[in-house]
C-alpha cells in the first residue's frame, strides 16, 4: 500500500481540527450555564454542588449511546473530568485519599474519577481523613473498603455520608480496578439511591441469606460485616429469612447510599461488509 497522498492527510487533519473546534466550543457553551446553576441550586457552600444521582443517570445515558471503536473508558474519563470540574466551579472542593493496601491504584481511581482540576492529597490515616472531613466542609474523602484503617467503625452516617461507590462503570478491562467509597458532608438534597451501605453484626450461617437478597459482603471481620444491599429490602425481611437458618443480623448502621454501578460486559462488534458475506 502506498503512503496516503499529502492532500488526503491534510483533509483528514482539517476534519479533525473542525471536530476539535466544535467540541471545544460546546464545552465553553456548557460552562456558560454555571452561574445559572449556582443561582438555581443555591450552591454557595463548598462541596454543595454534588448530585450523585444525576451523575449516575448521565453515565447510564453515556453507556447507552456509546458505539464504535473508541474505548468506553476514554469517553467515561473525559466526562468525569468535565463533571468534576463543573462541580468544583460551582463550589470548590478538595479530596483526601484514605488508606489502602494499594495506594497507587486508589490514586489512579481518584484521578480517573475527578480528573486533575480538583486538588487531591493522601491523608495520613483514615482517622485523619474523617477528622478533616468533620472539620472542613469543602472536603470529600475516598475510602477503601479494604483499608487497614477500618474507617467504617468511626462512621455512623449521622454527620457524614457515603454518597457514591467507585468505579461507577465496572468492566473486565477497565483501566482502573480499585474500588472505593466517596464520603462527604450530608448533601443538601438527599440523592436518590438504590443501594445502601450497612454495617452490622452477623452471626451463624448468614452468607446464604445475604446472597439470596443479592447483597454483597464488602468487608468482614469477626462478626462485623460491611454490606451493600438493595434499598428495596428491609432489615426485617432479612432477619426473618436469616432466622430460618439460625442466623442473626443486628440493627444496621447505615453509612450512606448510592446508585447501583453499571456492569459493562463489552462493546457490541460493529458488523462490517466482510462479516455479511
Ligand atoms: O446537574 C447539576 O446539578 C450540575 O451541577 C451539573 C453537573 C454536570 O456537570 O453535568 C455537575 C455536578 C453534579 O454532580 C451533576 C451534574
Amino acid at each position: 500500500m502506498s503512503a496516503m497522498a499529502p492532500d488526503a492527510l491534510a483533509k483528514i487533519r482539517q476534519r479533525i481540527d473542525d471536530i476539535d473546534e466544535e467540541v471545544h466550543r460546546l464545552l465553553i457553551e456548557r460552562s456558560a450555564v454555571i452561574d445559572e446553576l449556582i443561582h438555581i441550586k443555591g450552591t454557595s457552600a463548598p462541596g454543595a454542588a454534588f448530585r450523585p444521582d444525576r451523575e449516575a443517570h448521565m453515565m447510564r445515558a453515556l453507556v447507552m449511546r456509546h458505539e464504535g471503536i473508541l474505548p468506553l473508558a476514554t469517553v467515561e474519563h473525559i466526562w468525569r473530568e468535565v463533571i468534576s470540574t463543573f462541580t468544583a466551579m460551582q463550589a470548590p472542593f478538595r479530596i483526601l485519599i484514605g488508606q489502602s493496601t494499594d495506594p497507587a491504584a486508589l490514586q489512579d481511581l481518584v484521578r480517573f474519577q475527578f480528573g486533575f482540576s480538583v486538588p487531591a492529597e493522601a491523608a495520613a490515616s483514615d482517622a485523619d481523613a474523617l477528622a478533616a472531613l468533620r472539620r472542613d466542609g469543602d472536603l470529600i474523602a475516598i475510602l477503601s473498603p479494604h483499608s487497614p484503617g477500618r474507617w467504617w467503625r468511626d462512621f455512623d452516617g449521622e454527620d457524614l455520608q457515603i454518597f457514591a461507590r467507585l468505579p461507577f462503570i465496572i468492566a473486565p478491562n477497565h483501566p482502573v480496578q480499585a474500588e472505593a467509597y466517596v464520603a462527604g458532608p450530608k448533601l443538601s438534597v438527599p440523592p436518590e439511591a438504590d443501594i445502601r451501605l450497612w454495617r452490622m453484626q452477623a452471626t451463624g450461617a448468614f452468607e446464604k441469606t445475604l446472597s439470596a437478597f443479592n447483597a454483597r459482603i464488602v468487608t468482614r471481620e469477626d462478626d462485623e460485616i460491611l454490606v451493600e444491599i438493595s434499598g428495596a429490602i428491609s432489615h426485617a425481611a432479612l432477619c426473618a429469612e436469616a432466622a430460618k437458618r439460625g442466623a442473626t443480623f443486628s440493627e444496621p448502621v447505615e453509612l450512606g447510599s448510592f446508585a447501583a454501578p453499571i456492569h459493562f460486559v463489552g462493546q457490541e462488534e460493529e458488523q462490517t461488509e466482510e462479516d455479511q458475506v
